[in-house]
């Protein structure tokens, strides 16, 4: 399960931020339990899967990993963007941020488990 730690954002009272780690992100790879990550965000698609516009199988070759990369391929709308929100579970580590999240690590583009 992801860390729960706090952040202070401005002058605000700490919102609660969940954080989950890319190992942890991978266990939720199949049809019945799917995650993923785009731009430093993680989400639980499971629901979304039969839903999407441009199909499950895309999808599924994402689904335990960082799809940044892919998603942003395929160009997706401003509609398609705010659909993300409601699948939202927390963040990734930021360490763990792909290179076309803005990580440092360019490393975590080739990740694979
Ligand atoms: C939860 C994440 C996602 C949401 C909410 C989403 C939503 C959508 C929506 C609403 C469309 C219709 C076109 C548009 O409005 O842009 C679409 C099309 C598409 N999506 Fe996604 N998408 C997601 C993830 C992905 C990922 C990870 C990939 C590929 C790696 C992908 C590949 C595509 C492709 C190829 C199309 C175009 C289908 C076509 O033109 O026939 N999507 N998606």
């Amino acid at each position: 399960e992801g860390s729960r730690s706090s952040s202070m954002a401005g002058k605000r009272p700490a919102a609660k931020v969940t954080y989950y780690r890319l190992e942890e992100v991978a266990k939720h790879n199949s049809k019945k339990d799917a995650w993923l990550v785009i731009h430093g965000r993680v989400y639980n698609i499971t629901g979304f899967l039969g839903e999407h516009p441009g199909g499950e199988k895309v999808l599924m070759e994402q689904v335990g990993r960082d799809a940044t990369q892919g998603f942003e391929a395929a160009g997706h709308s401003a509609d398609a963007r705010e659909m993300l929100a409601q699948f939202c579970l927390g963040e990734l580590q930021p360490e763990q941020l792909c290179a076309f999240s803005g990580g440092k690590n360019a490393v975590c583009l080739q990740f694979s488990f």
